[in-house]
């Protein structure tokens, strides 16, 4: 397994060993102790699997509120993601940044994302999956997001979105999101 820092504080990219035969091939898909070994020290309690049948559908930018915020390891396991984080924490010197990554079922990347970091993607193959384990539980009343299209974080999205929910065409732009998570070095 291999570990990279990834351009934003705590954002990691994770290349887990990939053993290929005759049959096709074996990973570990997730190995705590490895992670610990990294410093990744999230205590993972939900898994989440997502399909977006139609490439464009896009889903983000999301984030919960403390005391439920989420650590994410996020992969794909059919097509293709451009997958994005903005580091949301108040007082980071990386404040509004954001930072993209392809993820997608052939290069079996995944990628750690903090708490106090917005997530989203967008699907670039058709019946693309997503998977994430997340060390808070899904909580609504803490469920928020960021516009996806927000000019001042300027995200370079590789297509425009084809899809998108009714409550993701609705989020504010950060300027305006409700944020309460706190910056320590
Ligand atoms: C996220 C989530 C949703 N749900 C429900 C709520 C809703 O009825 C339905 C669909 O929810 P959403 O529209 O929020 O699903 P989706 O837009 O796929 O939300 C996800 O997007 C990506 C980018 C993330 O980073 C995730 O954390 C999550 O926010 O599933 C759960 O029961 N548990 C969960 O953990």
């Amino acid at each position: 397994m291999k570990v990279s820092d990834a351009g934003l504080p705590g954002v990691k990219v994770i290349e887990p060993g990939v053993f290929q035969d005759a049959r096709g091939f074996f990973m570990e898909s997730y190995n705590r102790e490895a992670l610990l070994r990294h410093g990744i020290a999230a205590a993972f309690v939900q898994d989440n699997h997502s399909l977006s049948a139609v490439p464009g559908t896009l889903r983000g930018l999301h984030y919960q509120l403390e005391p439920q915020a989420q650590t994410k390891l996020v992969r794909v396991t059919a097509g293709r993601v451009f997958d994005v984080v903005v580091d949301i924490r108040r007082g980071s010197p990386a404040f509004g940044r954001w930072a993209g990554f392809e993820l997608s079922a052939d290069n079996k990347k995944q990628l750690l994302v903090p708490q106090g970091f917005a997530h989203g993607f967008v699907t670039l193959e058709p019946d693309t999956e997503v998977l994430y384990k997340v060390d808070a539980y899904y909580s609504q009343p803490h469920d928020r997001g960021i516009a996806w299209d927000d000019p001042e974080l300027g995200i370079a999205w590789p297509l425009a979105p084809s899809v998108l929910s009714a409550k993701d065409a609705k989020h504010p732009p950060l300027r305006e999101a409700d944020i309460n998570f706190t910056y320590s070095r």
